[in-house]
């Protein structure tokens, strides 16, 4: 049977473009959350998925996070980074009227990357979110009774035949989003070009709060000097102050150097959950 690839959709969407590079003609499942998508890894109803982990400007996507880290036995196998150029979308019947949207649809990453956009050119707009970018284009392209708006990319134009009212509408030009390949099944990716890097993703909870304990852990990186590329701490959602840290570290796959890192936390009484050991691609280039 073919590879199945499920992804947050439905077309048009950012993780649609970060599927299309990674798993070019493969067969595609679309789920309407990322929720959905990350409980069909979980119960094997497609081979890997993949969906939104970090944007440049509005940080981490906790959906992501929160699952790898809480509810689930799979693990990250890839990691592309993407340029995410947002444009205003509009019927094509209203296309030179977009200075009258009423409402602008989009999935609540988009809206706050066009924050400022939003605000100097159509202030009394109401926002509403949506759970894509593409469901945000498809609503706009089935509603033509009102002039109503949906931020996306060009694939959710071209796709639902939607005029481009305004084009990289983004408040920071240097606007990325890290993608994520997921598994159950100790599967792994293996796409040959566009390759930058490997990283291994880490879940550190510590035994308990004393000071200098997090300052222990990042000890048993520095003098191994090895190079973190993020530390952020999530909720426990055990009480309020607790708190575990997700750390990527920049690091060849099977580093005997991190297996040194393990065993000394290991030993301090940390716990460390590997959420993944996998190869980064980076594309600039749209996927037309
Ligand atoms: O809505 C989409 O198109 C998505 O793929 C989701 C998502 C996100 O969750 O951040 C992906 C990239 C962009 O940053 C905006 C939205």
């Amino acid at each position: 049977m073919p590879e199945e690839i499920g992804y947050l959709g439905p077309e048009g969407t950012f993780t649609e473009m970060a599927v299309m590079e990674l798993f070019p003609g493969s067969q595609l499942k679309q789920f309407a959350t990322i929720f959905d998508c990350l409980e069909a890894v979980d119960d094997k109803t497609v081979d890997y998925g993949v969906v939104p982990l970090e944007n440049t400007i509005e940080g981490s996507v906790n959906m992501t996070l929160d699952y790898l880290c809480h509810q689930s036995s799979i693990s990250i196998v890839g990691e592309l980074t993407l340029p995410i150029r947002q444009h205003l979308l509009i019927h094509p019947n209203y296309k030179d009227r977009w200075h009258e949207i009423e409402e602008v649809h989009s999935h609540p990453h988009a809206i706050a990357q066009a924050h400022e956009f939003l605000r100097r050119n159509l202030p009394g707009a109401k926002l509403v979110h949506t759970t894509s970018t593409g469901k945000a284009a498809k609503l706009v392209k089935e509603t033509d009774e009102r002039v109503i708006g949906a931020i996306g990319n060009e694939l959710a134009a071209t796709h639902y035949g939607l005029a481009i009212a305004s084009s990289d509408i983004h408040d920071y030009e240097n606007n990325h989003t890290r993608f994520v390949v997921l598994t159950k099944e100790g599967k792994t990716l293996s796409k040959k070009d566009a390759l930058v890097g490997h990283k291994v993703t880490l879940q550190i909870t510590l035994p308990s709060d004393y000071p200098g304990a997090l300052y222990q852990v990042l000890a048993a990186f520095a003098w191994r000097k090895l190079n973190l590329s993020k530390i952020e701490s999530r909720p426990m959602k055990t009480g309020l102050g607790n708190y575990f840290f997700i750390i990527d570290i920049l690091s060849e796959p099977d580093n005997v150097l991190l297996q040194g890192v393990k065993n000394e936390l290991e030993a301090l009484g940390t716990a460390v959950k590997v959420l993944g050991e996998y190869p980064c691609y980076s594309v600039e280039h749209k996927v037309e």
